[in-house]
């Protein structure tokens, strides 16, 4: 149930919205409590106003019919003065209210935006990023930002509104109690309806977030300039513009259908209203003529009722309104709600440097429940100081090892060892500080060179020489500084420089695939002094020159640290100190190269498919295949 509200939910019980509401106030009073002081003082100039001119305009005709001419123009003069200074209140506050309110959303956005990221940024691991409904809820959240802002303005006018309200209803009472009863009545379907309608409109917003996801999904791939090549080589752009469109006409439908619900429930209870209002101004005309009403009294009653149903219907627009940012608000309060995605460990402790080697000790992981088994009980020490290699084939298991290591995931089963310390017990983020890695899917970053370098290792953001030589190393140093800015080209061509004097569009630089690679491991470079290096598939891009100096690279770098090597290459592992073969989850061989040879397993069957391919007669002895 629990999970259910965290994730897939669409309904926020009572409990929840008032949390939610009492969240949101808090955000936007912190925010500026200036400017919500500023609000409630308009608040009540608004509410008064209406009310004061209709009593006014009563004084007025009386004055006026009482036929007391000389009387008469003494006496309208402040009536008059007082009039005008109404209608100027009445007139500016609609203004000044916009304003504060529109800044405080933009203030009370950021903080809200902040907030929400700073929480996403919390999540250690992966496991959310791979719930779609949890991405739903950040999408969703990430657009109700300002809602907080929102609500507190509705409420201020819902407040200003309820002053009026009851301004109007005494002044109706006055005259014809039977009629506050009456427009009170006919207010109640119509606040009950709308509160529904927009519980509709929210759960209706929820159900086509996958729709829309997926819309937003065809339409990238239309556009991407890496999708490019196949959809046009492929001639799929017809396909995933018709699949977009369908994901289009599904959302369409559903607002569709909302907006008829609305039309039909909110143009049915406004008839209700004029029906109301018109039976009230029968009488009341019948009462006038009638002798026991003055026309002061009928201008009145007219105003009073229309005033009453004005703010009525105000009011619970407000409520209706705030009721949908509340419940639009409540995917924000659910980010914030959904607990660490890897549990924290019970005694936080910072890892030590790596002295004697990691160890994963019977360690079984799926990643899901109702998901196969992807690591059955691997056993494995990567001592520290040497190089270890896992290789395997494609979805044997390799990468996943990789992200248990970097406690991305718990192990479902078993454990991992750092130096004879459960990994558990260490704080990610310091577990992390110890590691270098290239991953297979690396990030490419649309930044600039250096910048793509120091993410890394943010503490070399200004330092051009920790960038250069992390780039030398990774072999990519003399590409960047041929770049049309050097270092400082932007590696995209989406975005513009715009900070640059010559902000060119044409600047914007596209590496190759090799490049890329070479980028991405003079970011892992950067990071010195780590004690694990990781590399998975470091060299699947690369040229055989690139990839030879990369792995004279690493070797130098092993005699001060440990590295675990991920590799189809099987050429590039032979010299590791262990090299282990994982197939389906399971370790079925380890040792040295020879000692795998020696034993004609799997990895001897792999290793001389790939050499058949150089055909070893060819090759100088003493050369190697790499
Ligand atoms: N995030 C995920 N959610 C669910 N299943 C996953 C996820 N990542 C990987 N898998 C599954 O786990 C299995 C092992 O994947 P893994 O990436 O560890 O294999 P690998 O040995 O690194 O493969 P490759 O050589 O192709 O990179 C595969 O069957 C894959 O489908």
């Amino acid at each position: 149930m629990r999970r259910e509200r965290e994730a897939g939910s669409s309904r926020p019980g009572r409990r929840e919205l008032v949390n939610g509401a009492v969240t949101a106030a808090g955000i936007v009073f912190r925010t500026s409590p200036g400017q919500v002081a500023g609000l409630v003082v308009l608040m009540l100039l608004g509410a008064a106003a209406p009310v004061g001119v209709a009593w006014l305009t009563r004084a007025a005709l009386d004055t006026l019919a009482s036929g007391n001419a000389a009387g008469g123009a003494s006496a309208l003069v402040p009536i008059v003065v007082g009039l005008a200074a109404l209608g100027m209140v009445v007139a500016f506050v609609p203004q000044a209210e916009e304003y504060l309110r529109t800044e405080l959303a933009r203030r009370s956005g950021l903080r809200a935006t902040d907030r929400l990221y700073r929480a996403v940024s919390a999540f250690t691991g992966l496991r959310r990023f791979e719930d779609p409904h949890f991405i739903d809820r950040v999408r969703l959240a990430g657009q109700s930002t300002r809602a907080p802002a929102q609500v507190v303005g509705r409420a201020v006018t819902g407040g200003r509104a309820a002053l009026t309200l009851v301004g109007f209803m005494v002044s109706l009472a006055v005259l014809s109690p039977p009629m506050v009863a009456v427009v009170l009545a006919a207010a109640v379907p119509t606040l009950i309806a709308e509160l529904v309608l927009s519980r509709g409109r929210a759960s209706m917003l929820w159900r086509i977030g996958p729709a829309e996801r997926r819309e937003f999904f065809y339409g990238h791939l239309l556009t991407d300039p890496q999708a490019a090549k196949e959809t046009r080589l492929y001639g799929t752009g017809a396909f995933l513009r018709g699949r977009m469109l369908a994901e289009r006409r599904t959302a369409d439908a559903a607002h569709r259908r909302t907006d008829r619900r609305e039309l039909v429930t909110q143009g049915g209870l406004a008839l209700l209203g004029a029906f109301v209002a018109g039976g009230g101004l029968v009488t009341v005309v019948a009462g006038a003529k009638g002798g026991t009403l003055t026309p002061g009294d009928l201008s009145l009653f007219i105003v009073a009722v229309a005033g009453v149903q004005t703010s009525l219907t105000s009011l619970i627009t407000d409520i209706a309104y705030a009721h949908q940012q509340l419940l639009a608000f409540d995917h924000h309060c659910a980010v914030m709600r959904a607990g660490p995605d890897v549990p924290p460990a019970e005694v936080s402790r910072p890892a030590p440097p790596l002295r004697t080697g990691i160890e994963f000790r019977d360690v079984w992981f799926r990643y899901r429940d109702d998901h196969p088994w992807v690591v059955r009980g691997v056993t494995l020490t990567i001592p520290h100081g040497t190089s270890t290699a896992l290789v395997g084939r494609n979805g044997a298991g390799k990468s996943t090892l990789v992200k248990l290591l970097c406690r991305f995931y718990e192990p479902t089963r078993g454990a991992i060892y750092w130096d004879g310390v459960d990994i558990r017990t260490i704080d990610p983020e310091r577990l992390r500080e110890r590691v270098a890695a290239v991953f297979q899917d690396f990030v490419q970053y649309d930044l600039t060179a250096a910048e793509n370098i120091a993410l890394g290792d943010l503490t070399a953001l200004d330092d051009p020489f920790r960038i250069e030589d992390a780039a030398v190393r990774a072999g990519i140093h003399p590409s960047l500084a041929r770049l049309p800015r050097g270092y400082d080209t932007l590696l995209s061509t989406l975005f513009l420089d715009e900070t640059a004097e010559d902000a060119d569009p044409e600047m914007g630089v596209v590496l190759s695939g090799g490049q890329w690679q070479r980028l991405a491991l003079a970011r892992a470079l950067i990071r010195t002094g780590r004690d694990l290096v990781i590399l998975d598939e470091p060299c699947a891009g690369l040229d055989a020159e690139a990839e030879y100096e990369v792995h004279a690279q690493l070797r130098r770098r092993r005699a001060d640290g440990t590295g675990l090597l991920i590799s189809h290459r099987l050429g590039t592992v032979r010299d590791a100190d262990e090299i282990a073969v994982l197939d389906d989850g399971e370790v079925v061989e380890r040792g040295r190269h020879d000692d795998l040879m020696a034993l004609d397993g799997t990895y001897a069957r792999l290793f001389r498919l790939q050499a058949e391919n150089y055909h070893l007669d060819d090759v100088q002895p003493g050369a190697g295949i790499s």
